[in-house]
């Protein structure tokens, strides 16, 4: 299925921004080794999230789901051998971190996912694992999935996280969970510390000083993780799609209610204001993630450099600055990015191909790129190709909608990825779009 994007006037009203997807995956994963039965509110019901509740359920955790409410019986940690295949689908985050938790269990394990997944480079968990005491053996030449795990013994260990990626820290904390002795994890550059705050809330004993984290493993037998209730605050990575596309363009107005405010991911807040936009926020009461609506006015921006510290925060957004930087007046740099290669596409050189495809001035470099603001933007001559990647399909449905152009985006049932809802609230907004069935 293609999505028509029409031309239509700014973007107008409020809503509120779905389950964190980062969070969620982390709520299903701590459940299913806690005791006690776990009940999460806000949980993320698109594909990724639902392969992790999947994954857990066939590991033995007990997964109910009421309308929004989820109940997850975790089983104290002693996870069951699977009878098949665990397909974590389109998932980095789901595959690397359930890695973490059969690296402590004493049987073999087969973890897969679609062709996105199988490209994507899982030596970066191996590695710490395998120092821990697990087998784990990829797929060559490119050590990817399918990955066979045998685990159980681990022995805690000290690591200094060779990428600044939390999905690397949060599987060598699982591990460490079950791993005899205090792990201990060093981290480049801060990332988002999900995991460190879900874990110490369900009551393990870690400690964080700095860029330290340390993690005690059981004092004997399983973990103590206790069941406690999970609320999941709103997606900022989602928030940012209708974030930007109001704030680029003058005469738009959108409020998103409940976003999780995080410091660790709440860098779009800063790049979108240091490109001049109007954002207020409400902070609002919240236990656990910090939370927060979050109000937009369209004008029109100027370029910013995003690089170094700030990447991690701004991972997933980088596609819509880059948007962003094509509607703005001046030069926009993105540096220090190469981890968005690796990802459900190359995200550089697709980003790269929609913004040339708008009639944008930009050059690719392997670690970023550099966009030329101030052209005019027309519609592009052919259907955009969404590489199977979710944040790429909607970062060009955004600019279209921020430039008011029509523009036509094929194979978007990736964006069921982590945004189900994505083209309802886009009419919510105000937006204009139309599916296009395409002949096979
Ligand atoms: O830990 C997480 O939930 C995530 C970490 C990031 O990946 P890396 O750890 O590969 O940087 C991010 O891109 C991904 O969408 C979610
Ligand atoms: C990179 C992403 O997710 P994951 O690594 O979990 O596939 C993303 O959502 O942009």
């Amino acid at each position: 299925m293609n999505r028509a994007i029409d031309a239509a006037g700014p973007l107008q009203g409020r809503l509120s921004a779905p389950g964190d997807k980062s969070i969620s995956h982390r709520a299903a994963l701590l459940a299913a080794v806690a005791e006690g039965v776990t009940t999460v509110e806000g949980y993320l019901f698109a594909d990724d999230c639902c392969a992790t509740l999947n994954a857990v359920s066939v590991l033995g955790a007990r997964v109910r789901r009421d309308g929004d409410r989820l109940e997850i019986e975790g089983t104290g940690g002693a996870l069951s051998e699977p009878d098949r295949e665990l397909d974590l689908g389109n998932s980095g985050t789901g595959a690397r971190l359930l890695a973490g938790l059969l690296a402590a269990r004493p049987f073999e394990t087969v973890v897969t996912g679609d062709a996105s997944l199988r490209r994507r480079p899982m030596s970066r968990i191996r590695d710490p694992l395998e120092r821990m005491g697990a087998a784990v053996e990829l797929t060559p030449p490119g050590d990817t999935l399918p990955m066979r795990i045998r685990g159980g013994g681990l022995e805690a260990i000290e690591y200094a996280l060779p990428v600044a990626s939390a999905q690397v820290k949060s599987c060598v904390l699982l591990a460490g969970l079950f791993a005899r002795g205090t792990t201990c994890v060093l981290e480049p550059r801060p990332c988002r510390d999900h995991t460190e705050r879900l874990l110490a809330y369900l009551g393990a004993d870690i400690r964080v000083d700095g860029d330290t984290i340390e993690l005690e493993g059981p004092a004997s037998g399983g973990p103590r993780l206790r069941a406690r209730p999970i609320v999941v605050p709103g997606d900022i990575s989602s928030a940012a799609f209708w974030l930007v596309a109001a704030a680029a363009r003058p005469g738009a107005e959108v409020t998103i209610e409940g976003v999780g405010l995080n410091p660790r991911r709440s860098g779009i807040l800063d790049v979108l204001r240091r490109m001049g936009a109007e954002i207020e926020i409400t902070e609002r009461e919240a236990e656990g993630e910090p939370l927060g609506d979050i109000l937009v006015r369209g004008r029109t921006l100027n370029g910013t450099e995003v690089a170094g510290a700030e990447i991690p925060n701004v991972i997933d957004e980088l596609p819509l600055i880059a948007a962003a930087g094509a509607l703005a007046e001046g030069r926009t740099e993105i540096r220090d990015a190469e981890e968005l290669r690796v990802k459900e596409s190359d995200r550089i050189s697709a980003m790269t191909a929609h913004l040339r495809a708008f009639g944008a001035q930009v050059d690719e470099r392997e670690d970023g790129m550099s966009i030329a603001g101030g052209a005019r933007l027309q519609t592009p001559d052919a259907p955009l190709p969404g590489y199977g990647d979710h944040r790429i399909a909607m970062a060009s449905a955004v600019l279209a909608a921020a430039c008011g152009i029509p523009a036509e985006i094929a194979d978007v049932g990736c964006v069921d990825t982590s945004y189900p809802q994505f083209w309802e609230h886009f009419a919510a907004l105000g937006g204009s779009t139309r599916g296009i069935e395409v002949n096979p």
